[in-house]
């Protein structure tokens, strides 16, 4: 595999006749009250790799969600969407290793396809730990006995450390699927020959990984600009002394994200002059969008989308940039009101000479404006694709090496 050569993969290893326990990602968009997936883009990358498991009996592993959120829901549609994709049936299973699901895969068939009920229902997996100390709990001594190797095709949850993704490598040989593959080569090969100026635009909701993130590119010199925009830019406004209003003071709090605005306060004392925060708003007042600078908010409006203004300095960034790396919306595009900054910024950053497109909402976008193939790479991880992008060994790549020497 490229740069990462002592991972393995179905090119290495005959699976036919074996279980196959397959951890892919397909947490997705969904309308929770409708049971609905909007968005199916993980899924039809993860068939090439479920397609070429046809030789084994395959038991899929995956989550929806975190706890908390609204979407936080049974995979029952998530198993008809696959089976309606594949052409065949995908059996639902509302239990994660409990003795019905292991009878179960037991009587199964070769050729079979079965997944599991939403690994993130069971607490383990929903720690962060180390390979080790994953190896040791209740899932992954249960889940391990009920396979022969481990396939992780899940590149969108390779920044995680929880134990289906770097426990089962501990405990069973582990190969990498094929999408995780395509991602890791591809986003190597952006990687390595970005040319410069390179702007990472970080919005939509997953602030704590976005600060991360900006810290370490700017640190590392691995990005030249940081352009915030969605909640990410909420954060920095906000860590500028902005009264950004009560809305969106709390869906900062309702996030978990109060303390990172300190933190972001810090990066600002560090990188004042790479980080640029449009200061010129869209705000909902009165059920309707209006624009204005951001010391002009009204207490009780929400920030909602970039205004026109705002837009001129990050369109002026982007389009001195030779790499564009996008991660998140600019603003609450569901509502058309608040979509404005969003496609305006996916069409400036598709003009760029390597663009890069990490994040499920934002891929789902892109997709909808039919401007897939005007990006260099539209990677299914979102936090994955930055994090990997800013040099960081994940833990998912991590383990599946560790797998390869212990089980060579
Ligand atoms: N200013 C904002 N206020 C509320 N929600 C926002 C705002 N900006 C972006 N969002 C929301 O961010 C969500 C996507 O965030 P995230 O999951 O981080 O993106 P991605 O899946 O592309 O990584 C969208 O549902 C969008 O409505
Ligand atoms: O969708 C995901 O992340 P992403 O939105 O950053 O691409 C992954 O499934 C990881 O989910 P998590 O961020 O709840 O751990």
């Amino acid at each position: 595999m490229g740069i990462y050569s002592k991972i393995k993969g179905l090119s290495d290893v005959d699976v036919s006749g074996k279980t196959v326990l397959l951890r892919v990602d397909f947490n997705s968009p969904i309308d929770p009250q409708a049971g609905v997936i909007l968005d199916d883009k993980r899924f039809r990358e993860h068939l090439y790799t479920i397609k070429a498991l046809d030789k084994a009996k395959t038991v899929i592993i995956t989550h929806q969600s975190r706890p908390g959120k609204k979407d936080f829901t049974s995979l029952y549609a998530h198993a008809q969407r696959l089976s309606e994709l594949l052409g065949k049936p995908v059996r639902f299973i509302d239990d994660i290793f409990g003795s019905y699901a292991q009878e179960f895969i037991k009587k199964a068939n070769i050729g079979d396809v079965i997944m599991l009920e939403n690994v993130r229902f069971n607490a383990e997996e929903n720690l962060k730990l180390s390979g080790e100390e994953s190896a040791k709990t209740v899932l992954i001594r249960n889940l391990a006995r009920m396979g022969d190797i481990f396939i992780n095709d899940a590149f969108g949850t390779a920044h995680r450390s929880q134990p289906t993704i770097v426990g089962l490598p501990e405990v069973l040989p582990a190969i990498a699927g094929l999408l995780m593959e395509r991602e890791v080569e591809n986003l190597s090969r952006v990687f390595q020959g970005a040319p410069r100026p390179v702007t990472f635009i970080l919005g939509g909701t997953k602030v704590d990984d976005s600060i991360d993130v900006a810290r370490h590119v700017l640190l590392n010199g691995i990005a030249d600009y940081v352009l915030a925009v969605g909640v990410v830019a909420n954060i920095f406004l906000a860590a500028k002394d902005f009264d950004i209003g009560k809305p969106s003071m709390d869906l900062i709090e309702q996030l978990g994200y109060t303390g990172q605005i300190e933190i972001a306060r810090s990066i600002l004392s560090q990188f004042n002059d790479k980080i640029v925060v449009p200061e010129h708003v869209a705000i909902k007042k009165d059920g309707v969008r209006v624009e204005m600078h951001v010391r002009d908010i009204p207490a009780d409006c929400p920030i909602l989308d970039l205004g026109s203004e705002g837009l001129i300095p990050c369109l002026d960034l982007i389009r001195s940039s030779r790499t564009v790396v996008l991660n998140g919306p600019a603003g609450l595009f569901e509502e058309s009101d608040y979509s404005f900054g969003t496609y305006e910024i996916i069409k400036a950053a598709a003009e760029a000479e390597f663009s890069v497109v990490g994040g499920g909402h934002t891929a789902a976008v892109i997709e909808k404006m039919g401007y897939d193939s005007r990006f260099t790479h539209i990677s299914t991880g979102g936090g994955a694709c930055i994090e990997f992008l800013t040099g960081k060994k994940l833990p998912a790549i991590a383990a599946l090496e560790k797998s390869s020497e212990r089980f060579a």
